[in-house]
Order: structure tokens, then sequence, then C-alpha cells
């Protein structure tokens, strides 16, 4: 873990959404942007950004997550190579909890470069791409910009079960219209699961376990069809492994 991370925490309202001298947290790859908020495409209308909005009221049933809450790069993780040969993902990152995390809750938010679901503002074969909202027809992806919630892998030949899962959630950010000088935005966010009726997963995620949601079957599935279509043998084997697991 860096030693300054828990210095760099700023309020997201606060925050530019890319900066250049960031700190990144260790291990991460030099290739990637790292991003403390989301950037947007130029093809997300002003319509779609503000039907992402919501004005705040204390007797709120969304999820809002305080400034406070939000540190770039986060204390709470670590973005680790991953050396056991018998992991799925041998030799790719894995997102793993430096310390205990709870049940329910907040481990970091999905960051990315939001874009329409129009295909010529898509990469259809980015491994890093999630839903932001199935009706404005917007998605994130963190293939090219993102921050460690991008190195989170699935729990499929790993685990028995999840620990994890995206949720979404609302932060704040500047916004010059209104008298407060913030507004609420739409994010999604890694969370802890929570602990069941059975309390199962009352543990939560231990400190040194590897943070881990589940993609769907349909990620896999489209995985699988990408790679028979480029005959690529080792994503199509991965693909099935976990189909299969
Ligand atoms: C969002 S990335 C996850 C982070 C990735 N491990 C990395 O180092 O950047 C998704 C890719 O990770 C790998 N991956 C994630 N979960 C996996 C699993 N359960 N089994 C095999 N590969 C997995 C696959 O290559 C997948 O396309």
């Amino acid at each position: 873990m860096s030693p300054t991370a828990k210095s760099s925490s700023t309020l997201a309202a606060d925050r530019p959404s890319t900066h250049s001298q960031q700190q990144v947290p260790s291990n991460w790859p030099e290739d990637i942007t790292y991003l403390t908020d989301h950037t947007y495409s130029t093809a997300v209308t002003a319509d779609q950004r503000t039907a992402l909005t919501r004005t705040g009221s204390a007797d709120a049933t969304w999820t809002q997550i305080p400034s406070a809450s939000i540190q770039a790069p986060t204390p709470l993780l670590e973005i680790l190579t991953i050396t056991d040969n018998n992991h799925p993902a041998a030799g790719q990152r894995g997102l793993f909890a430096t310390q205990h995390l709870p049940p329910d809750s907040f481990i970091c938010l999905y960051l990315g470069h939001v874009h329409t679901n129009t295909m010529s503002d898509q990469d259809p074969h980015s491994d890093y791409d999630l839903n932001l909202d199935h009706d404005l027809g917007l998605s994130v992806d963190a293939a090219l910009s993102g921050n460690e919630t991008r190195c989170t892998n699935d729990y499929r030949g790993i685990a028995e079960r999840p620990n994890a899962e995206f949720r979404d959630c609302y932060v704040q950010v500047p916004c010059a219209k209104r008298s407060s000088g913030t507004k609420w935005e739409r994010r999604v966010a890694i969370f802890v699961l929570s602990a069941g009726k059975a309390g199962k997963r009352k543990a939560g995620v231990r400190a040194g376990e590897e943070v881990l949601v589940s993609y769907g079957k349909g990620y896999w599935e489209g995985r699988k069809a990408v790679a028979s279509l480029r005959r690529d043998e080792e994503m199509l084997r991965i693909a099935q492994l976990a189909l299969d697991s």
C-alpha cells in the first residue's frame, strides 16, 4: 500500500476528473490512465447527464456516498499480480482487501470513460465495460482509463461465490446552477455483499482476501463468442472454464 494514500483524500466535488500529478496505486498498469472521476464521451448528451443526477434530501432512499469515503487511491484495496498458477487469472492483476471490509460496506467507485451504447461510441471487445444505465443507453469502459476496480476478477473458478457486487450509488459533484453548489450524480461502485438472512456472509471480506464479483453469465458467453470469432484457443478455454465452474 502506498504510504501517502491516506493523505490523498479529496472531496468528490473538488476533484478534477483526471490529474496529471495524481498518485497512482502500487502495481498500477503503466499504459492505463488512472482516474479520480469519470470522463465522458462527447456523444453523451446534456439530457443524459441530467438524467443521471438527483437533488439530495435527508430522507433520500438512494445510496449517497459521502465525499469523505472516496479516496484515490483507496487505502481499502491493493492491486496484486496473481502468482498462484491454480488461479484462472494467473499472471494478471487482482484486487485484494488490505483490511477487513464489513458486509454491505462501500468499497470503491467503478470509474472509467462513460459512453453511449451506440456502435460508433463503444469498443465491443472491451473486457472492462460495465452497464451504467440500460434505459439511458450508457456504460462505463475502464479498458484505457479507470481506477483500482478495473482489476476486480469474477469469482468463477476462484471461490465458491462472490464476496462483493456492483451497486448504483450517488456522489456529490460541483454544480454552479444550484444554490448548494453541488448535485448528486449516479455512479456504479463495488460494495461488500450483505450478510444475508441466515448470516452466511457475515464475515464480509477478510483482510488479504481477493475481492470477487460476478460478471454475470452473459459476460463469459460474450467472451466465448469473441474467442470463437478470433479463433483464440486460450480465451475460449478461459471463458469455457468460467462457464463450467
Ligand atoms: C475486468 S478484467 C479483470 C482484471 C484483470 N485480471 C486484469 O489484470 O486487468 C476482466 C478479465 O480478467 C480475467 N478474469 C477475470 N475473472 C476471471 C476468472 N474468474 N477466470 C478467468 N479469467 C478471469 C479475464 O481475462 C477477463 O477478461
